[in-house]
């Protein structure tokens, strides 16, 4: 192994020391770190540990939890407490934001999926946690639900762990995205994927496609049109993949490229769409973006989208800039049509 690597911790200082910062966010970042490398010790200790299951409960989402969800919820919820860089914290497993009063400056607002792809744990498949930081908004005195509602485009950074066959923390502060694998044995994230770029074109797509009798008209035509492969109007074969980890797809994307679509059909539209806007596709689109592709609802960039509220459902087209490009095309030309 090469022992010219940096760690993640470097990394950050290294940062901190270009940007002439505080020390408050690396102190935040390091509290996240360390978060995930204890979700990930669960993971990995899988049944060994009784970890897998249900937890016989539901969240605010009306979603079964798992054990995991609820164990991570608690890991990120007792290590944010002990830190106080955060004046507040929402979770997709919580009802309500919680203020943090800890010892420090408190300028940062953490969001975060503490388990995503929570239907793979029992069955030994890659999850994640995916979490976005925003400002505190100046002169906000009361850490309320509204002080979370800021536009994508505000996020001062995103992330994502993923504890896949390795574990790795995949980390933006708005100046690209760099990669970094947990060495298990001494503990600490090495930068292992700097600059990580998703490649524009692509001949791959992420899609559950047991929902395409739901789908609307530009989704199925851009499927129909990828299925059809050489033959069809693309002129060249697609693959297609569907982890069901929105952590794992968005990685697999940002290794090699693809786009990855959780759509508004007609069966999720009266909820506004599968997936939740302030803890997986605000920070997802802030990671993509940054990797030079592109994420969109398919009738509206994704960072744009101002929030009504906390655990908001949006439609999500992300990956390799041309097709998403290609997909909002669709929308457009069907709706215009329909208009
Ligand atoms: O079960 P489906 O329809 O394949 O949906 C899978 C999607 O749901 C999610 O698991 C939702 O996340 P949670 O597990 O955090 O609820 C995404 O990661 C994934 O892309
Ligand atoms: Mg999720
Ligand atoms: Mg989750």
């Amino acid at each position: 192994m090469p022992y010219n690597r940096i760690t993640l911790t470097h990394f950050l200082l290294q940062d901190q020391r270009r940007l002439g910062g505080t020390g408050s966010f690396t102190g935040l970042v390091t509290d996240l770190i360390f978060a995930c490398k204890m979700i990930s010790r669960e993971v990995n200790r899988g049944a060994l540990a009784g970890n897998l299951g249900v937890a016989g409960s539901e969240n605010i989402q009306g979603e079964e939890q798992k054990k995991l969800d609820v164990l991570s919820n608690e890991i990120f919820m007792h290590m944010n407490a002990l830190g106080g860089a955060y004046a507040g914290m929402a979770s997709e497993e919580m009802e309500h934001v919680s203020a943090i009063h800890g010892a420090g400056d408190g300028k940062y607002l953490l969001l975060f999926d503490p388990l995503d792809g929570s239907s793979n744990i029992d069955v030994n498949i890659s999850v994640g946690t995916i979490f976005s930081i925003l400002r505190l908004p100046e002169g906000a005195s009361t850490i309320a639900e509204a002080a979370f509602l800021q536009k994508g485009v505000k996020q001062v950074a995103a992330g994502y762990a993923l504890y896949g066959s390795s574990t790795m923390m995949v980390l933006t502060t708005g100046n690209g995205v760099n990669g970094f694998t947990l060495d298990q044995s001494i503990g600490m994230f090495m930068l292992t994927h700097p600059n990580m770029t998703i490649p524009a074109d692509t001949q791959e797509f992420a899609i559950n496609a047991s929902r395409a009798r739901f789908w609307e008209p530009p989704v199925k035509r851009y499927v129909d049109e990828c299925l059809a492969g050489k033959e069809g109007p693309r002129g060249k074969d697609f693959n297609m993949r569907w982890v069901a980890s929105m952590v794992a797809e968005v990685h697999r994307i940002l290794c090699r490229g693809g786009v990855f679509m959780y759509p508004m059909d007609a069966e999720n539209q009266a909820k506004g769409g599968k997936l939740r806007l302030m803890y997986e596709a605000n920070p997802m689109a802030f990671i993509v973006e940054q990797a030079g592709g592109a994420a969109s609802t398919g009738r509206q960039r994704i960072l744009d989208i101002e929030p009504a509220k906390l655990h908001q459902r949006v439609p999500v087209i992300l990956g390799s800039r041309n097709e998403v490009t290609r997909l909002v095309g669709y929308h457009s030309e069907h709706d215009s049509r329909r208009n």
